[in-house]
């Protein structure tokens, strides 16, 4: 899809193909629809990074907040997005072994219970051997650090989605 396509969506459109390049965010998306024209799609990506840092950090907490554990409930539950379902899989996270599956768990409520939000990585980055190690480090850290560390990836995941919808002849959403 051609920038100059991309700036010409009515915000009705816009939002329906770019709605979930942040996890269940669409307002983000919906936001950076006033700033068009972008002159490509990096300044679309920039767009969406100025808006994710303008927020206070509780904003940026709630974004953390809108994404799925990886290999939780919604993965086992077929509630994941298609994009999250698509992310997961390339990592491997629908077919962990049962050790791997209750290790997963088990760090995923450690995480929670001390920073409040859910870990967050760009899982199409990683396979699971290295989520499952980059979990239980970041465990470790300072709640801010991991709230930065978190907004990060959702950045990474975010440039891959994006990537995804505009580099593509993928059949979009309208
Ligand atoms: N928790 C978490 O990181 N979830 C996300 N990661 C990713 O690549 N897709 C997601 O939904």
């Amino acid at each position: 899809m051609d920038i100059n396509l991309v700036n010409a969506l009515p915000y009705e459109d816009f939002v329906n193909i770019f709605g979930n390049v942040v996890e269940k965010c669409p307002i983000i998306t919906a936001s950076v629809w006033s700033k068009r024209p972008f002159v490509s799609l990096p300044a679309l990506e920039a767009a969406i990074s100025e808006f994710i840092d303008s927020l206070p950090e509780s904003g940026k907490e709630g974004i953390l907040r809108c994404h799925p554990d990886l290999a939780g409930r919604d993965l086992q539950r077929g509630t994941l997005t298609l994009e999250s379902r698509e992310e997961q899989a390339r990592a491997g996270l629908d077919s962990l072994n049962s050790a791997e599956a209750s290790r997963m768990t088990r760090l995923n409520e450690e995480y929670k219970e001390r920073f409040g939000f859910p870990f967050v990585i760009c899982a199409r980055m990683n396979d699971k051997a290295n989520i499952l190690r980059q979990l239980s480090e970041r465990c470790q850290n300072e709640r801010a650090v991991e709230r930065a560390r978190g907004i990060e990836e959702v950045k990474k995941i975010c440039r891959l989605r994006l990537q995804g919808l505009v580099l593509t002849d993928a059949p979009n959403k309208l």
